[in-house]
């Protein structure tokens, strides 16, 4: 029988990410003499990795980026994030026992982020989450990233799911265009990094907390898929 599998996004999703990533962020601007960032602007630069936030961050304050500046902030910024992990970083309510539900009817669990691979084995393990993934794949394990959604059936495929027989949760516009192009159901969550309302971005359903994620919903978003 196929598994069913739940694909979820990282930043914002699972993890609250943000004071970490603020802070490297921060630093990065600091070394550029430029004014930290607060949580709005953070939302903005967010969602398609360290390197476009970087610039998105610089751009905001009307700096533009040589391709050397911007490769030794980058490094500054894995280094600075690379070595803080999990730092502050906590998963959002309900993760844990929703993560339990899902592994405990069978469902496959992975992961389909922007975030480097390594960085994101790195923190699933510090947090303790690891065992319930069967796939963790970053934007860089493929030769493509979300949007493309190859990301995510080809971290489907990694786990050995099915993706006619998956959902995916995210917390952007990225993850909700991704699944969309790939034909899957998706979950977005409200409490997430986006700069619009998630629903302005029409997902299959939106949710405030895990408690929410019933395997009730999953079955019946990936029953309406197969219709
Ligand atoms: O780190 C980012 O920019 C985005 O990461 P996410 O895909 O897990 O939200
Ligand atoms: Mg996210």
């Amino acid at each position: 029988m196929t598994r069913p599998i739940i694909v979820f996004d990282l930043d914002g999703t699972l993890v609250d990410t943000a004071p970490d990533l603020m802070d490297s962020l921060n630093h990065c601007l600091d070394v550029g003499g430029l004014p930290q960032t607060d949580a709005i602007g953070f939302r903005s630069y967010v969602g398609f990795g360290g390197k476009v936030m970087i610039e998105r961050a610089y751009a905001a304050q009307q700096r533009a980026l040589e391709p050397d500046e911007h490769d030794r902030l980058y490094s500054l910024f894995m280094d600075h994030y690379g070595v803080n992990i999990p730092g502050k970083s906590q998963p959002y309510p309900g993760v844990l026992m929703a993560l339990d539900r899902f592994t405990q009817a069978g469902f496959l669990l992975a992961i389909c982020t922007n975030k480097t691979e390594g960085f994101s084995h790195k923190l699933i393990l510090e947090l303790g989450l690891n065992t319930y993934f069967a796939a963790i794949c970053g934007q860089d394990t493929f030769a493509f990233r979300k949007p493309d959604p190859r990301h995510l059936t080809e971290t489907i495929a990694k786990a050995g799911g099915d993706a006619r027989h998956a959902v995916m949760i995210g917390d952007s516009q990225t993850d909700i265009d991704t699944a969309k192009a790939a034909g899957i159901p998706v979950v977005a969550v409200d409490f997430g990094y986006t700069e619009r309302h998630v629903r302005e971005f029409e997902p299959s359903k939106v949710i405030s907390h895990f408690d929410e994620l019933t395997l009730d919903l999953a079955q019946r978003l990936i029953a309406a898929g197969q219709a």
